[in-house]
């Protein structure tokens, strides 16, 4: 399986655990208290650890970079779940701009 899939499988698996936490309780859950919160903190959030990676990759290091990014690629599944984007909906985009109609058609038809 090429990365590409691997690292969709991720996120795919991710955005399924933190969509599961909607309504979920607060006290056992940081992604239940983000999501019960509302739009404004979790669009908050999700510039904060933009700014952290960009911060990361201008004064600390590779390593940091990796780390910033997945907090920021978390918090960007939280603002999807929040706005009742599906991953596959991001998926077909970035397949229909890099011409990978295969991908793009398969994309679509999970998101039907
Ligand atoms: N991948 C993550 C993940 N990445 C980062 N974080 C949390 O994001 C928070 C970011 O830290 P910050 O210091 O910026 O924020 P904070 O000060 O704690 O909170 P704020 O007041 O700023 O909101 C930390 O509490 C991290 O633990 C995550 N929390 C959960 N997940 C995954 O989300 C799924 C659901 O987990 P629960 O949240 O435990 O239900 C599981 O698969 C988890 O692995």
């Amino acid at each position: 399986m090429p990365d590409t899939d691997k690292s969709q499988h991720i996120l795919d698996a991710l955005y399924a655990t933190v969509s599961a936490r909607k309504g979920a309780d607060p006290e056992t859950s940081y992604t239940a208290k983000l999501l019960a919160k509302g739009t404004p903190k979790i669009a908050q959030k999700v510039g904060e650890e933009g700014v952290e990676t960009v911060i990361a990759a201008l004064a600390e290091s590779p390593q940091k970079v990796a780390s910033e990014s997945a907090d920021l690629l978390y918090h960007l599944t939280v603002l999807w779940a929040d706005q009742g984007v599906k991953p596959e909906d991001v998926w077909k985009i970035l397949a229909e701009r890099q011409g990978i109609s295969g991908i793009a058609e398969k994309a679509s038809r999970k998101s039907d």
